[in-house]
């Protein structure tokens, strides 16, 4: 039998949820992150749409791609505002946070492959202080053992 995606090994699309939602609410708790998610255009399905992100990333139904946007205009919706490596770090910490808060499974290997994760989309995310982001970046594919398809970042 193949091993599960991490996708359903985390616990499909309502782990997802959870965790997106959790990691949200640790973001608003945050004394520097709370400003960048507290604009009054702020998209009203933020949480869901960050959600389904992750899921497809982690071998979940491509929901973002076919309903949100692509890879590349995710990263343009981040870029341009210099250094935010401050506020790259705090995102992880409350990443790594919400996987508690989100009763996600507590196996070391799983909690890894997420933190490596998010230490590696974050890092994709600084990459680009400039607003140039290159056109039709394919969605990155992640993997117990790391990055499967997708930007090289
Ligand atoms: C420095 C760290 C980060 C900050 C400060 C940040 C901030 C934000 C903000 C302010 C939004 C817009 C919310 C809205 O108006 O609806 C957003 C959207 C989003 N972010 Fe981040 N983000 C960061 C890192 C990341 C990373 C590393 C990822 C991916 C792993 C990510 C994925 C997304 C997605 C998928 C959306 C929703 C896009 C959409 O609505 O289609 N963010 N982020």
């Amino acid at each position: 039998m193949s091993r599960p995606t991490l996708f359903e090994f985390a616990g499909g699309e309502r782990a997802f949820l959870r965790l997106a939602t959790a990691h949200h609410a640790r973001c608003l708790a945050d004394p520097e992150l709370n400003h960048p998610f507290s604009h009054e255009d702020q998209h009203p399905q933020h949480v869901e749409r960050l959600a389904a992100y992750w899921a497809e990333v982690m071998g979940g139904p491509p929901r973002y791609s076919a309903e949100c946007g692509d890879h590349s205009a995710m990263l343009t919706m981040h870029a341009g505002n210099g250094d935010m490596s401050d506020l790259g770090r705090r995102f992880v910490d409350c990443f790594i946070k919400a996987a508690d808060d989100a009763d996600l499974p507590n196996d070391p290997e799983f909690r890894t492959a997420l933190e490596n994760y998010m230490r590696w989309a974050v890092a994709e995310v600084l990459s680009y202080p400039d607003p140039t982001v290159p056109k039709d970046l394919t969605m990155p594919r992640w993997d117990w053992k790391g990055l499967v398809s997708g930007t090289a970042g």
